[in-house]
């Protein structure tokens, strides 16, 4: 099992840990500075690895170190493709940085003293200062780091250890500060990126011999094979009792808000935390917990919700696994972008994981299954299931056999003719980025789209059998809680605003199962965090025949556009997109949309993807009103 927290260092810490390197261990700055720079421009080629859009890169340089990082850095970026521009404003008489410079201007990167004008730049990459910044700024930097600042809003900035100008342990102590959207931490991160919220956390410098480790106490990233970087794990501030992305978490959430609202949930819940509990200590089979997790409590809430008898026909649906004393997690729908993050998050952790998706996306789930256990080295079960046709029996694959060792990043494996791995970049969620945690760092508005099939409220309270509500629970309880749990109370203790919007396609689903479920949660919530104001959650009808004869939206690209414009919000405002494979997921949804026009799903699908989009720094009540016209 890799264990991939790291040790937040001090500046004290930092420096002393430099000086032990060189005096103790005998190494050079140029070694070590080499193998930083080339941490930084390998992180910045896995987070921004389209050369077509991210080509001109601006280098701005200080004077100690981390500049020379820089330098290197530049160098290695220009071999990967990549077009830099060095300023350099305050060159270091040393014999080292001149050879550095030389270097660069023999392979053809500029090397300037002053801030381009007007520059077309792609990314900005920020090796001013280090660890070894103290005091205030002094120029010319000041006058940098303010232009920096404002080009920040249209153009990444790429951090080299510490973000210039933040307080090494402090972090950003004034608004004029930047906010890199990446920080490449060297060694292991400085206290400072406790607080950091951009997109991109990298930990590179993979030169920190163990002894040097143990004497200073201090984890250091568990690299995999031959890589030179990682993406260290969220690590929450311990005072705050949030755990991101656990399903203890979730659960004990679930209890606390429903059982406080409606009590028979709560035999459920106790059953199940008594089963987790048990769980933990003996070995229990695990078709005994599934079958709490996903007939038990979805039938409790059922019978509360919709007023109907607690029906108790459940199939007994073996999964015939062998008993395992280890951790395993079941992941509904883990071919989808979110299903991907949890997946590759409770594999960091070292659960082993049962995968469930549809037959269409059968492919990706062996390649998913395959990834998971040779990145992480746990073992996976794959499992062909659609819930919403329950009758289908379960079939579960023969487990995977774990491939430990055999596997190197250099040669990855292929399904056919497709590697591996640019099939998941293609397919977008999976190594760029953990779509979960990146919502919760960089979500200000959040919109859920219930995007799937609409159904009829009278049907589902009148003759809604309970297969059928099963499936219903697993359609739209998932995401939804994914949200209420795991995104909303992340953004409240960042004192983000949330405005969900529950956005629904049929007027049928204005009082669905969702809404009241989503009203409970938010309720309960709201009584957490109301005094900030924080929180809002409202479900608005869409109608699908606007969607559809609204001219303006022909293709995503258009839409997201659209939608931007709109609102008056600048077309270079940086979107993440909440999905990033838009056509398997349109896909799936057309076919179980089923009965549905497949255009309808086609742009519901759309909005999904556009609605899940984050947008930094500009929070819109304009948005939010439009929907509430539209309405
Ligand atoms: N062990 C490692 O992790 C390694 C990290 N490396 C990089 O080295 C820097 C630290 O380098 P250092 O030279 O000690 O300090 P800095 O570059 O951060 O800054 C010194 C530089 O900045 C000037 N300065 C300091 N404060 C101010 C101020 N308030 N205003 C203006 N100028 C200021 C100072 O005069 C110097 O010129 C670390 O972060 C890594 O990036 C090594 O490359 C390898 C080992
Ligand atoms: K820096």
């Amino acid at each position: 099992m890799t264990s991939q927290k790291v040790s937040y260092l001090t500046q004290q810490q930092s420096k002393d840990i430099d000086e032990e390197l060189f005096n103790e261990y005998k190494f050079s700055v140029d070694q070590l500075m080499e193998l930083a720079g080339l941490s930084c421009a390998s992180a910045i080629a896995k987070a921004y690895n389209d050369t077509n859009k991210y080509s001109k890169c601006l280098v701005v340089v200080g004077g100690g170190n981390n500049g020379g990082d820089g330098l290197v850095c530049a160098r290695h970026l220009k071999l990967f493709g990549y077009d830099p521009l060095i300023v350099y404003p305050k060159r270091t008489d040393k014999e080292l940085y001149k050879n550095l410079v030389r270097q660069c201007e023999k392979m053809d990167i500029k090397v300037t003293d002053k801030m381009p004008s007007e520059p077309k730049i792609d990314l900005i990459i920020d090796a001013i200062f280090g660890f070894g910044f103290s005091g205030e700024i002094r120029e010319p930097f000041g006058g940098i780091l303010k232009e920096l600042k404002q080009l920040e809003k249209t153009t990444p900035i790429i951090s080299i250890d510490v973000p210039s100008g933040w307080d090494v342990e402090k972090g950003a102590i004034n608004n004029d500060c930047i906010q890199p959207e990446c920080v490449i931490s060297l060694t292991a991160p400085k206290i400072c990126m406790q607080n950091f919220q951009g997109k991109y956390h990298f930990v590179g410098g993979r030169f920190v011999p163990k002894a040097l480790q143990t004497k200073y106490k201090i984890t250091l990233p568990d690299y995999s094979g031959s890589e030179q970087i990682m993406s260290p794990l969220l690590v929450l501030d311990p005072r705050q009792p949030l755990s991101i992305d656990s399903f203890e978490f979730l659960y004990q959430a679930i209890a606390r808000d429903i059982s406080s609202v409606y009590e028979p949930v709560r035999d459920g819940l106790a059953l199940l935390a008594g089963c987790y509990i048990l769980k933990k200590l003996i070995p229990v089979p695990y078709y005994f917990y599934r079958t709490i997790k996903l007939y038990f409590i979805p039938y409790k809430i059922n019978s509360v919700l919709l007023k109907t008898p607690l029906t108790t026909n459940s199939k007994n649906n073996d999964l015939s696994l062998p008993d395992h004393d280890e951790h395993w997690a079941l992941i509904n729908d883990c071919t989808t972008p979110s299903g991907c993050a949890f997946a590759q998050n409770l594999a960091k952790r070292g659960y082993n994981l049962i995968l469930v998706s549809t037959e269409e996306l059968q492919e990706e789930l062996k390649l998913l299954s395959t990834h998971i256990e040779r990145t992480f080295l746990i073992r996976t079960v794959t499992v062909i299931y659609r819930w919403n046709s329950p009758q289908q029996p379960l079939e579960l694959t023969s487990p995977l056999t774990t491939v430990a060792g055999t596997w190197s990043s250099a040669t990855p494996p292929t399904v056919g003719q497709i590697p591996l791995v640019s099939k998941f970049h293609r397919a977008g969620s999976f190594d760029r980025l953990e779509t979960i945690e990146t919502i919760a760092r960089n979500a200000n508005l959040v919109l859920y789209i219930n995007c799937t099939r609409p159904f009829n409220d009278q049907n589902l309270s009148k003759t809604l059998n309970p297969a059928e509500f099963q499936s219903i629970v697993n359609n739209y309880l998932i995401p939804p809680m994914q949200l209420a749990y795991i995104v909303l109370p992340y953004m409240s203790v960042r004192r983000r605003p949330a405005y969900i919007l529950n956005v629904v396609p049929h007027q049928s689903c204005l009082n669905s199962t969702l809404h009241r479920l989503l009203t409970i949660y938010f309720n309960a919530r709201k009584i957490e965090y109301s005094n900030r104001g924080l929180l809002h959650f409202q479900t608005v009808y869409l109608p699908i025949r606007w969607i559809r004869s609204s001219t303006d939206v022909r293709t995503v690209e258009n839409f997201q556009k659209y939608i931007l414009s709109k609102h008056g919000l600048n077309e270079n405002n940086k979107l993440i997109w909440g999905s990033c494979k838009p056509q398997i997921y349109v896909d799936t949804i057309l076919r179980q949309l089923g009965r549905c026009d497949h255009s309808a799903g086609y742009w519901l699908n759309a909005l999904h993807l556009t609605c899940l989009s984050i947008l930094p720094k500009c929070i819109s009540h304009k948005l939010i009103d439009y929907w509430l016209i539209m309405k």
